[in-house]
């Protein structure tokens, strides 16, 4: 796998995360609407592309106005949107966004690309339409939004596309650049070398559809890694799984992916926690059930039961048996739990 030397920025400080930033306001009343220059020229000739990129910061811009210009459409913008950018570096793909949407807000952590960004729509008539947020992406809380698009430090991507996931309200879909192996794990299959709990927990949650391969040379500086740009849509309405609980169990089989379920689920640290589990989960239902004959008889059934006496008799069931997490799909591992669940072992 090749690794991103690119560090993650540090946290800002809580004063400046998540400051707007916005000509609008600073400039309010003055200013031609000029409409904003084209993109090519824009991308090729703008100071904004002089300044020194920190890859530290993943500062890689998209230097080739065709790209740019495919993966906007790729986002099939409306003029009534509002699109949250991820990273606008120096405005490259923020300005033919401006153009095609209601507006957009960007989070950006580099106040030095916030003020070339801003630079760049000044007096024109997108400069009202565009707000600019300081802060890390990750810890910044998301505006309402229709479309995300972004072009981020790769370090940051699992993190991101979890934000995703779990932004609510829906959001109409996210286009994305990462590092190919990574956009690869997001759609990998049950079988395939990258399948993976990313690929699990985002197929449980979304449609990810890759859209191109970007090549090193499109970006100022070329990073040391190929990308993909990927489409995601979320699964509307969400699956009827206790998220926390399926990630917990997913979590613990992709550790070790190719082991036997049966092997990964009766080590000895695996069998406390559940148990620790099975014995909350126990006291939260007879709580919760205080009158209910019917169910405290079954409890009591299960009460005799351990953690490892389940998993046990679990895995020695046709479906499960000999079966290793690299290969079972969504439906299987959805079944999976519900076969735990139902004899009272829970992941979370
Ligand atoms: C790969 S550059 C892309 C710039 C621009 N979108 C383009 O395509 O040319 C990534 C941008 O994300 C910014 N960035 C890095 N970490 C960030 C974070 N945690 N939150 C928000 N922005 C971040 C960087 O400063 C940089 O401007």
């Amino acid at each position: 796998m090749p690794k991103n030397k690119r560090a993650r920025p540090s946290v800002a400080s809580s004063s400046s995360a998540s400051a707007p930033y916005s000509l609008a306001s600073r400039n309010a009343g003055g200013g031609a609407s000029s409409g904003i220059k084209s993109h090519a020229a824009a991308t090729t000739s703008s100071s904004a592309n002089l300044v020194a990129p920190n890859t530290s910061l993943g500062q890689h811009f998209l230097k080739n106005p065709a790209v740019v210009t495919a993966i906007v459409a790729k986002a099939a913008i409306k003029p009534t949107d509002t699109v949250l950018e991820i990273g606008p570096g120096t405005g490259n793909m923020t300005l033919p966004l401006l153009q095609q949407s209601k507006n957009v807000i960007a989070i950006e952590y580099d106040p030095r690309m916030i003020r070339e960004v801003l630079k760049r729509v000044e007096s024109t008539s997108s400069e009202r339409k565009l707000r600019v947020v300081q802060g890390d992406a990750i810890k910044t809380r998301f505006p309402f939004f229709d479309v995300c698009v972004a072009n981020v430090p790769y370090q940051i991507s699992s993190a991101l596309v979890f934000k995703l996931l779990a932004h609510r309200p829906m959001f109409r879909c996210a286009v994305m650049m990462f590092q190919e192996e990574f956009a690869l794990r997001l759609t990998a299959r049950p079988g395939e070398a990258l399948y993976c709990r990313l690929s699990v927990n985002t197929q449980l949650l979304a449609k990810v559809d890759q859209l191109m391969k970007v090549g090193r040379n499109n970006f100022r500086p070329p990073p040391k890694v190929e990308s993909r740009v990927v489409r995601i849509e979320l699964r509307n309405p969400p699956p009827p799984v206790n998220f926390t609980e399926w990630d917990g169990m997913v979590r613990l089989l992709f550790n070790r992916k190719n082991k036997t379920l049966r092997s990964v689920l009766l080590t000895k640290p695996t069998i406390r926690m559940l148990d620790e589990n099975m014995r909350t989960q126990r006291a939260l239902n007879n709580n919760n059930n205080g009158g209910n004959d019917d169910h405290r008889m079954m409890e009591e059934e299960d009460d005799e039961k351990s953690a490892e006496r389940i998993i046990e008799e679990v895995v020695a069931m046709e479906k499960w048996k000999d079966k290793r997490a690299s290969k079972l799909d969504l439906d299987d591992f959805l079944a999976l739990l519900a076969e735990f669940n139902k004899r009272g072992v829970h992941f979370a």
